[in-house]
């Protein structure tokens, strides 16, 4: 069975049990009628327990659609089909035989009142059952014929009308049922269409914007990655004026790298320090990207100082434990400057930023593949007038 068709049978059976609830009502008020008209004509005992039998088959039905319901139809749409159809077919048993005892008892306007009701039934079940020709026929048949079989029943002259109206409604199951079960089937497919175009649709959106935040060169977090994340982590620590560390990595002598070995070559090389500098965001809130060119940032939330200079050590060491051979510095190194800020509301990110920058500076001043660190944490002075971050 296809995906589309088991989505359609569990739709169908969801329908089934679903509208069954407004049958409820009906079955109840026409019993009651029942009860009311045959007063007097058949002992009372007997009408009660009848009806009693009635309301029991709704309430067990009713509980057990509850039970599937908060079961969330776990069990195959063909067994939750012929569970309803058993309910479905004792409702259709207890009209019926009600319908064959009752109504030779009453004078004939009553007897048109038995029959027309549970005409009436049969309408209603007719449209709650339409996604179920099994609980169609297992309600309709037993209802309206035990009826008309008492109707006809020694008396030559109502044995035409009757066989006519059996007729009658034998050719109305039959005949309309199916045309009518196809339209709705036909609705219900077109539903499940558009729901599996949305979910499609999402999925193609949550892969755009996931591409739309990825380098295609490194795999890792672009710029737009790296500022969006800055931007949530800048709020979240803003909240209680936590620590918010910056680290800025760029690969030493790259120009030479590229004029020597060629842009492809150059390229790989990107790749491989990516990966390197991956490694470590290690914790969930950290992200690595590419922040452009041969630079990269690494940002880690809720670190100080001096973990954050212990990361930026590592990973200096870990490119060049990699030892990638360079053409004229022999290995690929990385310069890197940190800076932390203690973040609040009217500080602005771009501090962060320089800060982390000044000190990648100083690092190439100082003679490339190093780290340095911006001297104190970045906070708020004087001279910051940033409107308050929403
Ligand atoms: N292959 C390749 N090269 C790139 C890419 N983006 C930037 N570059 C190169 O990176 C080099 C950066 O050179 P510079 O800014 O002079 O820095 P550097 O040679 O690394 O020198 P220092 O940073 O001072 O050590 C330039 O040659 C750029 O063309 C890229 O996507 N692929």
């Amino acid at each position: 069975m296809s995906e589309n068709d088991a989505r359609l049978a569990t739709e169908k059976v969801r329908q089934l049990y679903t509208y069954y609830r407004y049958s409820i009502p009906v079955n109840v008020a026409i019993g009651i009628a029942w009860v009311i008209v045959l007063y007097g004509y058949i002992p009372l005992e007997q009408l009660i327990s009848w009806f009693l039998l009635v309301v029991g088959v709704v309430v067990a039905r009713v509980l057990h659609g509850r039970r599937r319901f908060l079961q969330e139809f776990r069990l195959s749409s063909q067994r939750l089909e012929y569970e309803f159809s058993v309910g479905a077919c004792a409702m259709g048993i207890l009209w019926g035989v009600a319908g064959y005892l009752f109504v030779p008892a009453v004078p004939e306007f009553y007897q048109a009142f038995l029959v027309v009701t549970a005409f009436g039934l049969v309408s209603g079940g007719f449209v709650s059952m339409i996604t179920s020709r099994l609980a169609y026929y297992c309600f309709g048949f037993p209802l309206v014929i035990p009826p008309l079989v008492a109707l006809g029943a020694g008396r030559p002259e109502m044995v035409t009308p009757a066989v006519a109206l059996a007729t009658f409604v034998c050719f109305f199951m039959f005949s309309t049922y199916p045309r009518l079960a196809r339209n709705v089937e036909d609705g219900i497919r077109s539903n499940i269409q558009n729901e599996l175009l949305v979910e499609e649709l999402s999925r193609a959106n949550e892969q755009i914007i996931a591409l739309s935040l990825l380098d295609p060169l490194t795999n890792i977090g672009n710029r737009r990655a790296f500022d969006n994340h800055l931007d949530e982590q800048w709020r979240i620590a803003a909240r209680h004026q936590d620590l918010l560390g910056m680290v800025i990595i760029d690969i030493d002598f790259f120009k030479d790298y590229n004029d020597n070995l060629g842009h492809p070559q150059g390229d790989t090389c990107l790749q491989k320090v990516a990966g390197g500098i991956a490694r470590f965001s290690r914790r969930p809130a950290d992200l690595a990207a590419r922040y452009g060119g041969e630079e990269f940032a690494l940002l880690l939330p809720d670190t100080s100082m001096e973990g954050a200079a212990l990361v930026a050590e590592e990973l200096r060491q870990h490119i060049e434990s990699m030892a990638e051979p360079h053409p004229t510095s022999k290995i690929v190194t990385v310069s890197v400057g940190v800076a932390v800020a203690k973040v609040n509301n009217q500080l602005a990110p771009e501090k962060l930023i320089q800060a982390a920058d000044d000190a990648l500076y100083r690092a190439k001043a100082n003679g490339r593949n190093r780290v340095e660190s911006a001297s104190t944490l970045v906070e708020l002075d004087n001279q910051d007038e940033r409107s308050p971050h929403q």
